[in-house]
C-alpha cells in the first residue's frame, strides 16, 4: 500500500487527513505500444473532490477509466501496477467487474442518457443490482433525482423521453442515475464540457454537496473549475504525475515548475 500522505513529499504529494478511499500504485498503462501512463502513484482521499488537470493527452481521461477498469472492454491494452479500493486490489482474481462497476460509477464528457423515460433511465442500471418493488424503485428514482438536483424540474415529467431533457438536465441525469446505484465513487470526464455556464454551476454545486457522501474523481480541463470544486488537485504531464496537493496549495504555491507553467497559462 502506497505511503499515507501526511505532509508534502518530493513529488508534492499533499497531506491528506480523510484516509485513501483509492491507492493508485506504480500504474503504467498502455495502448498497445504506446505508455499513456507512467509510475503514477498517489491516494484519493474518501470523502473529497480530487481533480486531474493538464494538457491534451496527458493521460487523465486514461487514468480515471483505469479507475474502474473500463479498459477492460477493448482488446490490446494493459495495465500494470495497482489500485486498491479501500486496500483491496480491483485487479485481483476474484473481483466482480461489474460489482466493482456499482461502486465505482462513472459520468461522461457527453450526457448520454439511454432513449428511455426519465424514470426508466434510472431504474434500468438499478435492476442491474437490485431487485426493488415498484413503491422501493419509485423512491429509489426519486431520491436520485433529487440527490441530482433534478427532481423539481422533472417530477411531471418521469414518462418523457430522457433525450428530450436540456444538455444540462440530461448531464444531471446521468449523474442521478450513476447515484442511483449507489457508488462509493463517482468518476466524472470532463462533465461540463458541453454545457452552458448557468448548467455548470449547478452541476458544480452538486459536485459540492456529493462529496458528503461519495468520493469525487473530476477530470477537467479548466482550472477555475478544478479550484472551485476540488480539494485536492493533480497535475499530468505526458502520462506522468508531476504533482498532487491540496488545490489552493497547487494554485497558489505549487512545487513544480512544471506545474507552475501551466497553471499560469504558458504552456497546454
Ligand atoms: N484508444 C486509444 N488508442 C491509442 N491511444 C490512445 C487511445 N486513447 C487515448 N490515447 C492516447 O493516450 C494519450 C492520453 O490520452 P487521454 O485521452 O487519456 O488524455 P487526456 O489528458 O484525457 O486528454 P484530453 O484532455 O484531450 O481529453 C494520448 O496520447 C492519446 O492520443
Amino acid at each position: 500500500m502506497a505511503p499515507r500522505q501526511t505532509s508534502r513529499n518530493a513529488s508534492g504529494t499533499p497531506h491528506a487527513a480523510a484516509p485513501a478511499k483509492l491507492s493508485v500504485q506504480e500504474l503504467d498503462f498502455y495502448y498497445g505500444n504506446f505508455q499513456a501512463i507512467k509510475k503514477v502513484s498517489m491516494d484519493i482521499p474518501a470523502n473529497q473532490v480530487t481533480a486531474y488537470i493538464g494538457p491534451s493527452g496527458c493521460g487523465k481521461s486514461t487514468l480515471l477509466r483505469c479507475f474502474n477498469r473500463m479498459h477492460d472492454l477493448y482488446p490490446g491494452l494493459k495495465t500494470e501496477g495497482g489500485i486498491l479500493l479501500d486496500g483491496q486490489d480491483i485487479h485481483a482474481s476474484g473481483v466482480d467487474i461489474n460489482l466493482l462497476r456499482a461502486r465505482i460509477g462513472m459520468v461522461f464528457q457527453k450526457p448520454t442518457p439511454f432513449p428511455m423515460s426519465v424514470y426508466d433511465n434510472i431504474a434500468f442500471g438499478v435492476k442491474l443490482y437490485e431487485r426493488l418493488s415498484r413503491r422501493d424503485m419509485d423512491e429509489r428514482v426519486e431520491w436520485a433525482l433529487k440527490k441530482a438536483a433534478l427532481w423539481n424540474e422533472v417530477k411531471d415529467k418521469l414518462k418523457t423521453n430522457g433525450q428530450a431533457l436540456s444538455g444540462g438536465q440530461q448531464q444531471r441525469l446521468c449523474i442521478a442515475r450513476t447515484i442511483a446505484v449507489k457508488p462509493e465513487v463517482i468518476l466524472l470526464d470532463e462533465p461540463t464540457s458541453a454545457l452552458d455556464p448557468i448548467s455548470t454551476g449547478y452541476i458544480e454545486d452538486l459536485i459540492h454537496e456529493l462529496k458528503t457522501d461519495y468520493t469525487i474523481v473530476i477530470v477537467t480541463h479548466n482550472m477555475q473549475q478544478a479550484a472551485r470544486v476540488s480539494d485536492i488537485t493533480a497535475f499530468m504531464y505526458l502520462g506522468e504525475l508531476i504533482e498532487c496537493g491540496q488545490t489552493d496549495q497547487i494554485f497558489t504555491d505549487p512545487g513544480k515548475k512544471q506545474t507552475e507553467d501551466y497553471i499560469t497559462g504558458r504552456y497546454g
